[in-house]
């Protein structure tokens, strides 16, 4: 979809910093606008990814990371967000944004006492960087909406922080990937909290991140799952069952719209959604190699290639 230059934002205000997609509004409803206990530090937490499709492990990344501060540290989780990244993010089976941010939407309400939201903001524009996404959550939270308040009616800021698996923070050490200011903006302004993932070493994944180890808080999986979207869609092409592997509403979606039954040339072109600009800096017009994909995921394991391939093919980041 080619982005609108609309600025105006959910509340009317005005916003000279962000690109907003038509008829953006940001979704606020599940937010927890007053806190439950005034002396911890209000935070929210953003899941950036594919989500292609959400499975039971993002949505469980949300409930490990809330235990996990609830037991270890002094904040309060006010609410949390999953960010599907938009269609201009090449990677090998990433359905239109369309389908992934209504299948996260069907995901995050399976139950309605939910605390979890899908903010399509990045999902229906050009390309944002993890940095720009999470400014876009800074602003509309604490800027537009003016934060959370106290039981007795005290101002609290809001600190928005990327949730993320081992695997993605692996690599913020890869060259080329993540630029350095956007690192220390991310990890020095922001902060962030990883779950461990099979297959990817906590350790050896933020090693190169030391100078920010007061801002990363490390999520064991205490039952170590390594559900992925690519062995999802490896199963959907080979006719084999996908149930109780993501949430039911889910399965049905898929189901109804014979989603991922193929690796067809390019699945964002079957979308409405179209998607007319290119921002590969890789000059990467050309649609991914499916084949290669294949065959990447009848071998076993999270996709990490994957994970380099696209993130290599990110817009050079710019400051
Ligand atoms: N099983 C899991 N354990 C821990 N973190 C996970 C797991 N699955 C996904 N995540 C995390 O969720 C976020 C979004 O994930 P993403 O959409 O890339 O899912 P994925 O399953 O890794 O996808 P794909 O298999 O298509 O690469 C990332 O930070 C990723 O590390
Ligand atoms: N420089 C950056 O901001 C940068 C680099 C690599 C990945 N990412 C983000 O990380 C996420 C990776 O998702 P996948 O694991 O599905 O590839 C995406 O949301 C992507 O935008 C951001």
């Amino acid at each position: 979809m080619a982005s609108s230059a609309a600025s105006s934002s959910s509340s009317g205000s005005s916003s000279p910093r962000f690109t907003n997609p038509p008829n953006y509004v940001f979704p606020h409803n599940r937010l927890s606008r007053v806190m439950r206990n005034p002396e911890k530090t209000p935070i929210v937490l953003v899941a950036c990814g594919s989500f292609s499709p959400v499975t039971y492990l993002h949505l469980r990344m949300f409930e490990m990371a809330v235990d996990y501060a609830r037991q270890n540290t002094d904040f309060e989780v006010v609410g949390g967000y999953m960010s599907p990244v938009s269609d201009q993010y090449k990677k090998p089976g990433l359905l239109s944004a369309r389908h992934r941010v209504n299948m996260c939407t069907l995901g995050v309400n399976e139950h309605s006492f939910g605390w979890l939201m899908v903010d399509p903001w990045e999902a229906f524009q050009d390309y944002q960087r993890t940095a720009i996404v999470l400014d876009h959550f800074e602003y509309e939270i604490n800027t537009v909406l003016g934060g959370v308040q106290t039981p007795s009616g005290e101002h609290r800021h809001v600190h928005v922080m990327l949730l993320a698996g081992s695997d993605l923070i692996s690599t913020m050490s890869e060259p080329g990937v993540w630029s350095e200011p956007d690192l220390d903006h991310i990890l020095g302004k922001y902060g962030t909290f990883i779950v461990e993932r099979a297959g990817s070493d906590m350790d050896q994944a933020t090693e190169a991140l030391a100078r920010w180890r007061h801002n990363i808080f490390f999520v064991p999986q205490l039952i170590q799952n390594d559900v992925s979207s690519t062995k999802v869609r490896l199963f959907l092409r080979r006719g084999l069952s996908i149930r109780y592997l993501l949430p039911a509403s889910v399965v049905s979606y898929i189901e109804d719209h014979g989603l991922y039954k193929d690796d067809g040339p390019n699945q964002n072109q079957a979308s409405s959604v179209s998607n007319n600009s290119n921002i590969s800096s890789g000059g990467g017009s050309s649609p991914p190699d499916n084949e290669k994909e294949k065959e990447r995921e009848a071998s076993a394991g999270p996709d990490k290639e994957g994970a380099k391939q696209s993130s290599g093919t990110t817009p050079a980041p710019t400051q």
